[in-house]
């Protein structure tokens, strides 16, 4: 069938059998980039197939809220993810798992520790977390983003599992996603070296969920476990007569998405408010004014001041914006055919959502390349959208942990502009304007 039969979207010819194989990577370009300038060419919406595989590229707001959001009953489904569910053994991870009972046992199970009005029973242990990190900052403040990691609650266990996760998933060379064929491959065959690679990492990915999670069991049994997230659901499940081992399982899933979504996340983008700190002193300043201002020199910020400091705030949804942590969110899949603005959407489709293009589209966002936090200072009605809406994906999938995420962000802004200055250490040659590539950037 041809593509204008078929009236599928816009998008570049494919080539037989690879399809669009050859579009989808330009070198020196990241891929969200890439993504985004098809929208001069394409409009919204781009259409491409790799190996028959349908991928549909939204580059407008307009676009994701329409599907992602308003059609979520049709859009939420996960690509099958071969590479990192079946051989990384990732599948417990509910971020990849198919749009299904499984999955929305363990989202409710994760939503009851991470809903708005849970996540503020974090606040001490976010506290103490902070004074920790600041007396580090102080101790050798050159080490800042392992102070940073060791805030977040990264460990390298975690950071290891992580690299590799994002490394077969960024990457885009790992084609087992897109033709589950390849996993069938043996090991030793030439070329499978993504075979044995997945087989050395899926070790350090089961450890990262069943070591903390035995550990903390033995300590329940000795009635030695810190009140925190799992302790608190097992209690609550067991109570209500409903823990069994299936429950167990979501439970330990649950407690070990926790931990590692957050991670090189929640990092990624406090490092990136480091950058925009050292790049825009004038920023700084006017942060530090606020500080002193509101809570003057003797105390530490904390989280009942954050209604009074909107320039903090608006410091905390700039970086959101600038430097979107994962640019092109976490692929959506169609799981029925479906008609938007005339064109056909296949079932089976991935759907990517480019946070990055939302986010630095000029007329929403003028001068998106520019650090500008005073343009969210904006009263109400001129504001633009809070990058919040976007820069933690969309609809039924959209991050449960970005409250959470928000309010370690917030608090390490606060707290490190209270008492530091963040400089470069060399002032002729400053860091650039850069990221890394990858699932989370
Ligand atoms: C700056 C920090 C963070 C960013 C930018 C971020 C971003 C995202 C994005 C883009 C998705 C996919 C949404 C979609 O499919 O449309 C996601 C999913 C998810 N995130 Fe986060 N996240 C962050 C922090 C966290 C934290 C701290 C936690 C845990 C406490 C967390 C837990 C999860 C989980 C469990 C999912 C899977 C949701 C699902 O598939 O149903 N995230 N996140």
């Amino acid at each position: 069938v041809t593509k204008r039969r078929r009236n599928l979207p816009p998008g570049p010819k494919p080539l037989p059998i690879i399809g669009n194989l050859k579009d989808i990577f330009q070198k020196d370009t990241h891929q969200w980039q890439h993504f985004a300038s098809w929208k001069r060419k394409y409009g919204d919406l781009t259409y491409v197939e790799v190996f028959g595989k349908s991928m549909l590229i939204l580059n407008s707001s307009k676009a994701t809220t329409d599907l992602l959001e308003r059609r979520s009953a049709i859009y939420s489904d996960r690509p099958d993810m071969i590479m990192v569910n079946d051989l990384m053994g990732w599948y417990w991870d509910f971020a990849h798992q198919k749009y299904s009972d499984w999955w929305r046992l363990h989202r409710k199970t994760f939503h009851t520790g991470f809903q708005p009005s849970v996540v503020s029973t974090y606040h001490d242990i976010q506290l103490r977390g902070m004074e920790h990190f600041l007396r580090n900052m102080l101790k050798d403040p050159e080490d800042f983003s392992g102070h940073i990691r060791h805030y977040t609650g990264s460990v390298s266990l975690a950071s290891d599992a992580l690299k590799k996760l994002v490394e077969a998933v960024g990457s885009g060379n790992y084609l087992v996603d897109v033709i589950p064929a390849l996993k069938y491959v043996p090991a030793w065959f030439p070329g499978a070296k993504f075979k044995r690679l997945a087989d050395e990492w899926s070790k350090d990915v089961f450890a990262l969920r069943d070591v903390p999670f035995n550990r903390f069991k033995s300590d329940m049994e000795k009635n030695r476990a810190q009140p925190c997230f799992a302790k608190d659901i097992l209690t609550k499940t067991e109570q209500a007569g409903q823990l069994d081992t299936k429950m167990e399982e979501v439970i330990k899933n649950c407690a070990s998405v926790a931990y590692l979504a957050g991670a090189d996340t929640t990092v990624g983008l406090i490092f990136s408010f480091f950058l925009a700190m050292v790049l825009h002193p004038d920023a700084q300043k006017r942060a530090q004014e606020e500080l002193d201002r509101v809570i003057g020199r003797d105390r530490l910020p904390d989280f009942k001041d954050r209604p009074h400091l909107p320039y903090i705030e608006a410091c905390l949804s700039e970086v959101l914006r600038w430097m979107p942590v994962t640019p092109l969110a976490v692929p959506h899949q169609t799981t029925q055919p479906d008609i938007y603005e005339g064109y056909h959407i296949p079932a089976g489709t991935v759907v990517i959502g480019n946070v990055w293009a939302i986010l630095h589209n000029p007329e929403v966002y003028p001068d998106p390349e520019v650090f500008k936090p005073e343009r969210f200072l904006l009263t109400e009605g001129d504001a633009p959208p809070h990058p919040i809406n976007y820069a933690f994906g969309f609809g039924r999938r959209i991050c449960p942990g970005r409250h959470f995420a928000t309010n370690t962000a917030w608090l390490a802004i606060a707290a490190t502009l209270s008492v530091y200055n963040i400089s470069p250490l060399d002032k002729e040659n400053l860091p650039k304007y850069e990221c890394t590539e990858g699932a989370a950037s």
